[in-house]
């Protein structure tokens, strides 16, 4: 989802109207935020892979957890209360730092950095570690889904408008080894509001997963009509 599309909230009984939250802040000081942010949440990506891997003594883990458990407090101090949501200001920066595969916040995402070619070609790449594990040293396939998507959906939302997943094939063709990734996206065709889009997961062998989608613009984001 995006909220550069000059939409500035869903409408009634979407669901949506409270994400696309305009602020009045500069994007300076947006970036700013944000590089103090991003570290944090690289920091907390090294935690997760340490809290997999680690082989040091019990009583050494308890008390790392309490000393996890005692910076959990000290940032939740003050808070947002629920989602981080999408945001975005005067000059057109829009920014969603809890977003699953793209927030800079959030330690969840791997977090990808997405890339609009000159050719409408959308791409990006990645790391994938252990904490993205399905079969033994296989990137989960629901994690491979998660980043076709969002990639897909920078795809079909070109030209800043608003588009929706609305259906999603995946076609896992071998295994993805943990290790760089690779995701390419574009639009196939476009049929009224359906934006179809077609998308590849590669490893450095060659692709791994081949998706179809169907990205719908939302009745209620249609604003020319
Ligand atoms: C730049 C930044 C970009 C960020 C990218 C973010 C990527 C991440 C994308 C997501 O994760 S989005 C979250 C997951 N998706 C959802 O939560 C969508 C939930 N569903 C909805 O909100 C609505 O059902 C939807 C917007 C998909 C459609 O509602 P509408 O009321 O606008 O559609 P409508 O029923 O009028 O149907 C319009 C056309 O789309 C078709 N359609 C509707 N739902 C569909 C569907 N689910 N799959 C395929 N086609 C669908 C429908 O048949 C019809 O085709 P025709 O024009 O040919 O008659």
């Amino acid at each position: 989802m995006s909220a550069t599309g000059g939409v500035a909230g869903g409408g009634a009984g979407t669901g949506y109207a409270s994400i696309f939250v305009q602020e009045d802040v500069s994007t300076a000081e947006v970036d700013r935020l944000e590089a103090v942010h991003a570290p944090l949440a690289d920091s907390v990506r090294d935690l997760v892979a340490a809290t997999i891997q680690t082989c040091v003594d019990e009583d050494e883990v308890r008390e790392v957890r309490a000393e996890v458990d005692a910076l959990v407090a000290r940032l939740r101090a003050r808070r947002i209360d629920g989602p981080a949501g999408v945001r975005y200001n005067a000059e057109g920066r829009s920014w969603s730092w809890g977003n699953a595969v793209v927030g800079e916040r959030n330690a969840v995402a791997p977090p990808l950095d997405v890339v609009r070619d000159p050719d409408d070609l959308v791409h990006a790449e990645t790391v994938l570690g252990v904490q993205y594990e399905g079969p033994p040293g296989m990137v989960h396939g629901g994690v491979g889904a998660l980043l076709l998507d969002h990639v897909m959906g920078v795809a079909a939302s070109a030209r800043k408008r608003v588009t929706f997943t609305g259906t999603l094939t995946m076609r896992y063709v071998r295994a993805t080894p943990l290790g760089p990734v690779r995701i390419e996206a574009r639009v196939d065709r476009e049929e009224g509001r359906k934006v179809f889009v077609v998308a590849t997961l590669a490893d450095p062998d060659g692709v791994t997963v081949e998706a179809h989608g169907v990205f719908i613009v939302p009745s209620w984001a249609v604003t020319d009509a």
